[in-house]
């Protein structure tokens, strides 16, 4: 049965492993999301990373951003070191907003933003050693609904789907980036832009 639901086009998989995932739809009211929306696309300074992978040049199909007290900036071309951008007054409006939900002070955030149904994040659990063991992850999404996906490393057919609601908050539970990848695919049905922001602790 969960086949079935999985990738579905509307509403959550059944049974979305309460160890591993929440979900909360509506955790910011539209009209604030709709104006952050707007403001996190004009003004981060947003940036496409090109990797080297095999010796070969691979651009992430998405445009990052990394914001936080310290440490790396994540986006910058590999190789190059650079520091995140300093706190806005929204992402730390957000930062206060997430914290009491996760049991968590974080001290960065990754943003993305898929343009359209091209953009995308590939299969993949966040375990950088800069994380720490067992990270805990919130998520915050804005913009055009997508289809978060997650498998289990040890059996790929064992799989569930959360539709990211604009305004909607995901934690992502210690459990998840250990035994679990997500992803978010690509869509050939037309996608207006979205942005996401996961905030996480870097040691
Ligand atoms: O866009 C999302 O919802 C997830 C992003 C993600 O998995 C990541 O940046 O590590
Ligand atoms: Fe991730």
């Amino acid at each position: 049965m969960e086949q079935l639901s999985f990738f579905a086009e509307a509403g959550q998989s059944k049974g979305l492993p309460e160890e591993l995932l929440e979900y909360r739809a509506g955790f910011i009211d539209t009209a604030l999301s709709d104006a952050l929306l707007q403001r996190f696309i004009r003004e981060i300074p947003w940036k496409q990373k090109v990797q080297t992978i095999y010796d070969k040049e691979v651009i992430t199909p998405r445009l990052t951003a990394w914001y936080g007290d310290f440490g790396t900036d994540y986006s910058a071309p590999s190789g190059k070191v650079a520091n995140p951008n300093p706190w806005t007054p929204e992402l730390l409006m957000i930062k206060g907003l997430v914290e009491p939900l996760a049991g968590v002070k974080f001290n960065s955030v990754l943003l993305n933003y898929y343009r359209d149904g091209n953009d995308s994040v590939a299969w993949h659990s966040d375990r950088e050693s800069v994380l720490g063991p067992r990270p805990v992850i919130a998520s915050v999404s804005f913009g055009q609904v997508r289809s978060f996906d997650i498998r289990s490393k040890s059996d790929h057919s064992e799989k569930y789907s959360v539709r990211l609601e604009h305004g909607s908050f995901l934690l992502m539970k210690s459990g998840l980036q250990e035994g679990w990848e997500h992803r978010v695919a690509k869509s050939v049905k037309p996608m207006r832009p979205r942005v996401n922001l996961t905030f996480r602790v870097v040691i």
